[in-house]
């Protein structure tokens, strides 16, 4: 297969467990639909917050790999994910990509998840706090602050699935009705079929790393949501899995009998409250009493609704950011998909890829980068200078391009 990636002259490979080199290659994805406008904003962007913050000591230099709509166009029609890109992904262990179309129903499976899966990308981690200015449906935004752990390799993204007819669907329906004595599929000759695997080492890799978080970062609790009472041996074994791993390994004891327990934070002397929460009725708590929650561990398909939702709490999918991060690499990438209606039209909000990237900075150790790209998006949406998103909820503010915003964001670091 031909190359078409390009390594940039004069950088350097981030090596796990070594130090970042001043010069790192970060590969990138541009992203199908509004990846067009996003990704060159989120470039220009963050160049400047490192410029700043460094005077030239540290730059980022950006390689573009390719993967979806663009890459069938270079490689070939059936090329969605060639192998250089996951290559480029792996060696270069710090990656950040902009979204990616999957269609309903037949067609290709989501790339986004064959990503995560590849790079085994365990943890999606998608943190949820208000900016001040920003428009939202709730009266006091300001205490929805929550870092939402998904785990992101399980569940019904693991694609095991059947087509209604199929010869699979058949053949597993008859598997089921006759030698596992299952009675309840309503209407076995028009279903189609999906497994949903859980397991012990998934869910206590996801559990482990957002109690860490909770505790590097003195957050107040961490909440397990799931659907165990309808689904006992998935969800139900996410939710005892979850409790078990709190007590054996962080020591956690506890309250009036359990199963909710706590954990003594040893740096800074507080309490950790690990609880649990049934999925629909946290969606409901979520928007009524939001100060309550903050770390939240789920699996994959609940972290996928939770996300949007919470966005929604803060302002919308146009600022809501997220990384994908294993125990050895890390790919950067915003909660929002394609946004196909609006692609090459030079109008959404970029704000959710460059706070995915300011994510980076700061999983890179480059802090003070990380503290300008806040600073200046705080200080955009303080003077009303918005994208379309923004502008149609608030009064009196000036509507933005999406690289206008970019530029705004630029004019304040
Ligand atoms: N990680 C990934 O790559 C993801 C990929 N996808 C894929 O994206 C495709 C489209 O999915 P869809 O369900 O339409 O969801 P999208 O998130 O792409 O868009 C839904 C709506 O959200 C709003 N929105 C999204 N992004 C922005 C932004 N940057 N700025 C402002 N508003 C924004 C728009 O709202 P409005 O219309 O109100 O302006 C838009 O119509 C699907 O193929 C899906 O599979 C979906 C999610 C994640
Ligand atoms: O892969 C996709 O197309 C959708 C993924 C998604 O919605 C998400 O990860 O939040
Ligand atoms: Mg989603």
């Amino acid at each position: 297969m031909t190359s078409h990636i390009k390594v940039p002259q004069g950088g350097s490979k981030i090596v796990p467990g070594q130090a970042i080199p001043d010069n790192p290659i970060i590969p990138f994805i541009e992203g199908d639909g509004i990846g067009i406008d996003i990704t060159p904003v989120m470039i220009k962007v963050i160049d400047a917050a490192v410029e700043k913050a460094y005077g030239g000591q540290k730059k980022i230099h950006w390689m573009e790999v390719y993967a979806g709509e663009k890459s069938t166009r270079l490689y070939g029609s059936d090329e969605w994910l060639p192998k250089e890109t996951f290559d480029a992904l792996k060696e270069y262990s710090v990656s950040i990509k902009g979204p990616m179309t999957t269609p309903v129903g037949g067609g290709i499976r989501s790339l986004n998840v064959a990503l995560r899966q590849e790079l085994d990308l365990y943890q999606c981690v998608r943190p949820v706090q208000y900016f001040k200015g920003v428009p939202s449906p709730l009266k006091h935004p300001e205490l929805t602050n929550m870092v939402i752990f998904r785990e992101n390799t399980e569940d019904i993204y693991a694609g095991i699935e059947w087509a209604v007819g199929s010869e699979g669907v058949k053949k597993l329906t008859k598997f089921l009705q006759e030698e596992m004595g299952v009675k309840k599929i309503r209407f076995p000759e028009s279903s189609g079929i999906g497994i949903k695997p859980i397991s012990v080492e998934g869910t206590s890799r996801l559990v482990r790393a957002a109690i860490k978080y909770a505790l590097d970062n003195d957050r107040k609790s961490v909440t397990i949501v799931h659907k165990g009472n309808i689904m006992k041996f998935t969800e139900g074994l996410f939710r005892d899995t979850a409790y078990q791993l709190a007590q054996k390994e962080f020591g956690a004891e506890l309250i009036d009998g359990g199963p909710w327990c706590k954990i003594r934070n040893p740096k800074s002397g507080r309490e950790i409250i690990i609880k649990d929460s049934i999925a629909d009725a946290f969606l409901q708590q979520i928007l009524l009493r939001p100060a309550e929650y903050d770390v939240i561990a789920t699996t994959n398909l609940n972290g996928d609704y939770i996300s949007d939702a919470l966005a929604a709490q803060v302002g919308g999918i146009g600022i809501a950011p997220g990384a994908n991060i294993s125990d050895q690499y890390a790919c950067f990438e915003a909660t929002h998909g394609t946004a196909p209606k609006y692609a090459g039209l030079d109008k959404v909000n970029p704000g959710s890829l460059i706070l995915s990237a300011e994510m980076m900075l700061r999983h890179l150790g480059w802090v003070e980068a990380a503290n300008l790209v806040i600073k200046s998006m705080e200080a955009a949406i303080g003077d009303k200078q918005v994208t379309y998103d923004f502008a149609r909820l608030m009064d009196g503010a000036n509507e933005l391009s999406c690289s206008e915003f970019g530029d705004a964001m630029i004019a304040r670091i």
